[in-house]
């Protein structure tokens, strides 16, 4: 079987080659075909610089292909560790026989920290999780053995991610908040140290009845903090993590561990039989959103050819076809300036130098997007949420001078309705959002404990909108591409005309805007499909990042 096999091998690859030169129809009927096709390409390629019809990885076939995933707001709850309960125990040695007690503190819950880390994109890992947990410490053991701290959770995001609180429930609040308003009942005796059922705050020796609880009486115990949560920061939180951090900071710290028996020595009670249990930890409802999606975004009409254009700058492996809205969610790639291989492409001006940027291929952008057509408000958000903009126009699809000013009529409108939303959540005044108005729970000016919001964490549902920075102030650039088709030169000279002169001022702002950026105004002609003249743009870039 295998030496007939082995002879049919220098027949069968005669055979394949032929159907690859003869037959193009063939070509994708199996995947060794496809296989062999793509050696071809490659290899034609190299002879020819002119766009074959074959595919490439600048004029991939519509199923060549890599699926983006990208989420760029999600809501997490993270749960910071509950403390380990103390340990009751005595020592008991051959002529001791009652001993003094010896059981070791219950160790401290893991906390919850966050890092934005350069290199991510997106939220969809974390969105993913849903739920994230830090463990809980270890209960105190015998012989005045300390229980093991409950492991950390580290939460790495996208530069550029605003985290805001949501909801917060923290049990040592609660705990001296029901101190402070109930002084009758439980708490009660809890302070004044007589019998209680605070079975939440007490552990008794080990085969202890429920009703031991009426009839011990407790010393007190007022609730405790980690040293560590004085670096948690103001409640509630809003961060805005737009640069790298080497270090991560802390969201929520761990509960403390409860106290060994050991502790609750006194002369009235020399042999303790309860010890305390661990402080609950903190829960946090988070709401995570990017602020910034990438450092370029690209705006064009449907088919203009920003994928290609993506294509031909990054590794990436974006989807290209010639019908319109082949994009659908956004795709980011990284343009790599210096991978460290010699002298750098760009020197960056900047104090921290870049390595790298990242653009966001945004989907395509139709008349009335504003109005939320084609797949509007949602793509429209991707642009304002990019550092600068890239417009790409076709100089094949007429004159690009009105594409150019109908896409900033587009983000003009979008602008107007971002003001207009903006200025009615103020008029009516329904979400109370006020960042810095508190500290830790202990150390904040009480407000009047009696009405019903002032501790409330559970009133707000929907967050306000971001604040970003308007449109029509970042720098933007065009890029006219499908140069490499004929009758496109005029097309060009005219847009560059056009854009020298809203440079210098003798024309408005295709946007109309007065205030509008136009401080260097450049069009890049370039043959996305060849790879032509895209080099060029990582240099204005970089002239922009820095
Ligand atoms: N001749 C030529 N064709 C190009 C060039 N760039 C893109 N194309 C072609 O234009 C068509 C559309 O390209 P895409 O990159 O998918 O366009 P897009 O702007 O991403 O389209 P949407 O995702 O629908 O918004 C494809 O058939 C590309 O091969 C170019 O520089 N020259
Ligand atoms: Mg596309």
């Amino acid at each position: 079987m295998r030496s007939q096999r082995t002879a049919l091998r220098p027949f069968l690859s005669l055979l394949l080659s032929r159907q690859i030169n003869f037959s193009p129809t063939l070509r994708h009927s199996t995947g060794l075909f496809r296989k062999c096709c793509c050696c071809y390409t490659t290899k034609t390629e190299s002879s020819n610089p002119e766009p074959s019809s074959e595919p490439s990885h600048l004029n991939p076939s519509p199923d060549d292909y890599s699926r983006f995933i990208f989420q760029d707001k999600c809501r997490s709850i993270i749960y910071a560790g509950s403390g380990g309960n103390g340990c009751v125990s005595f020592l008991r040695e051959k002529y001791i026989e009652e001993g003094p007690p010896n059981g070791g503190d219950g160790g401290s819950g893991g906390g919850v920290y966050i890092q934005a880390v350069e290199g991510l994109t997106s939220l969809h890992k974390l969105a993913r999780r849903g739920i994230i947990k830090a463990s809980r410490g270890k209960n105190g053991q015998g012989k005045s053995k300390g229980g093991k701290r409950g492991d950390d959770i580290l939460i790495q995001v996208p530069v550029g991610t605003v985290v805001r609180e949501v909801e917060r429930f923290d049990p040592v609040t609660e705990e001296l908040r029901r101190r402070k308003v109930k002084t009758t009942e439980v708490d009660e005796l809890d302070q004044i140290g007589l019998p209680s059922m605070r079975h939440d705050r007490w552990v008794l020796y080990p085969g202890a009845n429920p009703s031991d609880f009426l009839t011990t009486v407790f010393p007190r115990n007022p609730p405790r903090r980690q040293n560590i949560a004085a670096l948690e920061p103001k409640a509630p939180i809003h961060l805005d993590l737009s640069h790298h951090m080497d270090k991560p900071i802390l969201l929520a710290a761990g509960g403390v561990g409860g106290l060994g028996n050991p502790h609750f020595v006194s002369r009235s009670i020399p042999r303790p039989n309860f010890a305390a249990r661990g402080e609950g930890g903190m829960r946090l409802e988070l709401e995570l959103e990017l602020k910034l999606l990438a450092d370029v975004g690209l705006v064009g009409k449907p088919n203009a050819g920003k994928s290609t254009l993506l294509r031909s700058l990054t590794n990436s492996r974006t989807r290209v076809g010639n019908w319109e809205f082949t994009t659908l969610s956004p795709n980011i790639g990284t343009v790599v300036i210096d991978d460290y291989k010699g002298r750098p492409l760009v020197e960056s001006k900047g104090r921290v130098p870049r390595t790298n940027f990242t653009i966001a291929d945004i989907p395509g952008l139709i008349e009335g997007a504003h109005l939320d057509r084609g797949l509007g408000l949602g793509f429209l958000r991707h642009i304002e949420r990019a550092g600068i903009l890239a417009f790409v126009v076709d100089l094949s699809a007429g004159d690009p001078i009105e594409e150019l000013q109908k896409l900033w009529l587009e983000l003009g409108k979008y602008e107007q309705l971002r003001e207009m939303e903006s200025s009615t959540n103020n008029d009516s005044d329904r979400l109370i959002w006020n960042p810095s108005s508190h500290g830790l729970p202990e150390l904040q000016v009480d407000d009047d404990p009696e009405s019903p919001d002032s501790h409330s964490p559970f009133s707000k549902e929907e967050l306000p909108s971001l604040a970003l920075p308007p449109i029509h102030t970042k720098p933007w650039f065009v890029v006219a591409t499908k140069a490499d088709l004929p009758e496109t030169r005029e097309h060009y000279k005219k847009l560059q005309t056009y854009l020298s002169a809203v440079e210098q001022g003798q024309v408005e702002h295709p946007g109309g805007y007065e205030n509008g950026w136009k401080e260097k105004v450049y069009a890049i002609p370039v043959s996305a499909i060849r790879g032509e003249g895209v080099d060029r743009i990582p240099k204005v870039v970089m002239e922009f990042l820095s």
